[in-house]
């Protein structure tokens, strides 16, 4: 029995001399106050994250966590299952959306095989898993105890991987045909609300493809008792969950208890977020969170976690994309705290 008990520990509370160090610069700088926006906002959490002045999110490492899930039995994707594990393959060899974000914006970018149908190692790809799959969720738990933990380690050692080559900043992408119906029912479940409030197309089902991906979860919400108040959220996860959202919930942990502030990708990963928020309270400063993705139900999951994202590019790929498109926003805005002039540096006249 792999043991859960680390996911608790308490995450390094933000430096409030750094932060409002941060502030106070921002209130030099050659603008009027305020004027960055969202900009001012992330470079002053990025400072107080990071102990100092001049916040900085040059070296990002990206880990994309993939899983298959047993309830696409259902019919809820527009995808077959195929897909994830023939996707590994165009992440390994660089054709995927991530691949070339990660390129372009020189980012390291490892995917885990965090419990694909795959029956053996994919090149390029760390194996890191439990089990093929998770079962179908319509009819039976999608996990069991110990394969819930052992994707919680699955997380918590990507992580680990990570800390030696000191990352600014980590993004968490995933892949797995079927998860946006595990996100949602995840979701559901954890904000007490009805699964029509949080299902969306995922890859691109109709209308009532979209009902029938409701009424599943809805049936599976009933069927795992998950409609109670106060359900822990690991319990949450193994029923309805997956094994890369939970690889996903305790990598969030891990980064914030590593001191590794995360950008938050769309609808799963905040999914998994909302989870990481609910197995231990204090990761919740580490996060910043980067688009709202159009998969309906994330502007629910936002709201439920009081985020503003940066950006609203009607994006609904996964993978980390939109966090790693928000990445370019989150570096510019700690060049601008870093290297624009102060009101005194430039002889600019302050406000009357
Ligand atoms: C080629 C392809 C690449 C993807 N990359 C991310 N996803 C996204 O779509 C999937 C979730 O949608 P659903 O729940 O409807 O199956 C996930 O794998 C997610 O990462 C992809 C989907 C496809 C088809
Ligand atoms: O926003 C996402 O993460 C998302 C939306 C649809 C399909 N896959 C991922």
């Amino acid at each position: 029995m792999t043991d859960t008990a680390w996911l608790g520990t308490a995450c390094p509370r933000p430096s409030e001399t750094h932060r409002n160090a941060a502030e106070a610069r921002q209130n030099t700088l050659t603008k009027p106050p305020g004027s960055l926006g969202a900009l001012e906002r992330i470079a002053i959490q990025l400072a107080a994250l990071q102990e100092t002045e001049r916040p900085c999110a040059d070296n990002v490492q990206i880990v994309l966590f993939a899983g298959d899930h047993g309830v696409t039995a259902q019919g809820i994707s527009a995808f077959p299952s195929a897909v994830t594990v023939e996707m590994l393959r165009n992440f390994a060899s660089g054709g995927a959306a991530i691949s070339v974000l990660a390129r372009k914006l020189d980012a390291r970018l490892e995917v885990v095989d965090a419990g694909t149908l795959a029956t053996s190692e994919v090149a390029g790809v760390v194996t890191d898993k439990p089990c093929h799959g998770t079962r179908d969720f319509a009819t039976t738990p999608a996990m069991t105890p110990d394969e819930t933990a052992f994707a919680f380690d699955t997380g918590r050692r990507a992580v680990a991987r990570t800390v030696d080559r000191g990352a600014h900043l980590l993004i968490f992408g995933e892949m797995g045909i079927g998860n946006t119906t595990s996100a949602a029912a995840v979701a559901a479940a954890l904000l007490g609300k009805a699964a029509n409030d949080l299902v969306g197309a995922g890859t691109g089902l109709d209308s009532d493809g979209i009902r029938h991906k409701a009424r599943v979860i809805d049936a599976a919400l009933d069927l795992h008792g998950l409609k109670a108040p106060d359900v822990p959220a690991a319990d949450v996860l193994m029923k309805v969950g997956g094994l890369e959202i939970a690889a996903l919930a305790g990598a969030i942990v891990a980064a914030a208890q590593s001191r590794i502030p995360v950008l938050v990708d769309g609808f799963i990963v905040t999914a998994a977020a909302l989870a990481a928020t609910r197995l231990n309270p204090s990761c919740a400063d580490w996060l910043i969170y980067s688009h709202r993705s159009s998969e309906q139900g994330h502007r629910l999951i936002l709201e439920a976690l009081d985020a503003e994202p940066l950006l609203d590019l009607k994006m609904r790929l996964g993978e980390g994309s939109g966090a790693a498109v928000a990445l370019s926003v989150v570096r510019l805005a700690c060049a601008l705290h870093g290297e624009m002039a102060t009101f005194a540096e430039a002889h600019v006249s302050e406000s009357l």
